[in-house]
C-alpha cells in the first residue's frame, strides 16, 4: 500500500513549497494561494496574519492535508503530506465540540480512538484540562461553558491527541477583548509548558505581535500571496505597552496599509 507520507529531504518540521490552489473551472476561476514558499521550524511559533478572504484557512486545511494543493507540496518532517494523520491537531475559530459530551467526554475522544485503555485515557485527558486551567469543570457540557471555555476545552482537545504540530485557526475571533487577552496569555503558558510546532492564523496585528515568535502577512489584494516576514525578537511574557512591541506593531500597521 502506498504510504500516505513520502519521504523527503529533512530540513524543517513544515515545509510548503510552491503551493498554490485555485477553485472553480477555467470559465469561472478563482485564485485564492499564488504560489507560496513557506517553512516552518521544529516548536516555532509562527503567526500568519491576514485580511479576511486571504486564503488563510486554505493554506491551513492543505497544511492539514485536507485540501489538496494545485500545484506544490507540503512536507512534515521530509514527508510529503498526502491526507490529514494524527500529526496535526487542528483548533477552529467555530466550536467544534461535542454537545452531548462533557469537557472530559469531549478531550479523552481522541486517546479513545487511538484505543488507549480507560485509565490512561482519563490520565491523558485530565492533564490537560488540567492545563489549559479547567479542573473542576470535567463534568460540565459545553452549552454551560463560556466562549473562552469552549476554546480552552478545544485547545485541551487538541493537545490530547498529541499531535506534533498545531493549527489554531483564529481560535479566539469569536471572544470578547479581555477574554481573548486572557487567551493569548494561556496559549503562551502552554505552549511554553508543552513545546510543539504552532501556526496560529488572525487578522489581528495586536495578537500576532503578542503571540509570534516570527509573522508572516498575506496579501490582501493579490490572492494569498506572501507579503512580509518579521522575526519577533522580544522576551516573553509580552507587555502590549512596552515600546518596542508598540514599535513593531506601527512597523506592521504601516508596511500592511495597503493590504489590510
Ligand atoms: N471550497 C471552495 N470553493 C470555492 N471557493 C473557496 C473554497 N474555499 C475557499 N474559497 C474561497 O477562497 C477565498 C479564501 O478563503 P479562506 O477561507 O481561505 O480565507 P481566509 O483568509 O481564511 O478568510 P477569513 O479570515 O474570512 O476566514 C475566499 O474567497 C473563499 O470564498
Amino acid at each position: 500500500m502506498e504510504s500516505r507520507l513520502e519521504q523527503q529531504p529533512v530540513n524543517y518540521k513544515i515545509s510548503c513549497t510552491g503551493l498554490s490552489k485555485s477553485f472553480g473551472n477555467n470559465n469561472n476561476k478563482v485564485d485564492v494561494l499564488a504560489t507560496m514558499d513557506l517553512h516552518v521550524k521544529e516548536n516555532e511559533f509562527l503567526v500568519i496574519l491576514g485580511p479576511g478572504q486571504s486564503g488563510k484557512s486554505t493554506l491551513f486545511r492543505i497544511m492539514a492535508g485536507m485540501e489538496t494543493p494545485s500545484t506544490g507540496t507540503v512536507t512534515i518532517d521530509g514527508k510529503k503530506v498526502t491526507g490529514p494523520g494524527p500529526e496535526i491537531g487542528f483548533v477552529f475559530q467555530r466550536y467544534t465540540l461535542f454537545p452531548w459530551k462533557t469537557v472530559l467526554g469531549n478531550v479523552e475522544m481522541g486517546p479513545k480512538l487511538r484505543g488507549l485503555a480507560k485509565n490512561e485515557r482519563r490520565e491523558v485527558a485530565q492533564h490537560y484540562i488540567d492545563l489549559v486551567g479547567l479542573k473542576g469543570f470535567e463534568n460540565h457540557y459545553p452549552h454551560q461553558l463560556s466562549g473562552g471555555m469552549k476554546q480552552r476545552v478545544s485547545i485541551a482537545r487538541a493537545y490530547a491527541n498529541n499531535p506534533k504540530i498545531m493549527l489554531l485557526d483564529e481560535p479566539f475571533g469569536q471572544l470578547d477583548a479581555q477574554t481573548r487577552i486572557l487567551m493569548e496569555q494561556e496559549t503562551i503558558r502552554i505552549w511554553e509548558a508543552e513545546k510543539r510546532t504552532v501556526c496560529f492564523v488572525t487578522n489581528n496585528i495586536e495578537e500576532a505581535v503578542y503571540l509570534g515568535d516570527r509573522i508572516v502577512t498575506l496579501d490582501g489584494k493579490l490572492p494569498g500571496k506572501l507579503s512580509h516576514v518579521y522575526e519577533v525578537d522580544l522576551p516573553r511574557p509580552r507587555d502590549f505597552t512596552d515600546l518596542e512591541f508598540l514599535k513593531l506593531r506601527q512597523k506592521i500597521t504601516d508596511e500592511s496599509q495597503l493590504v489590510l
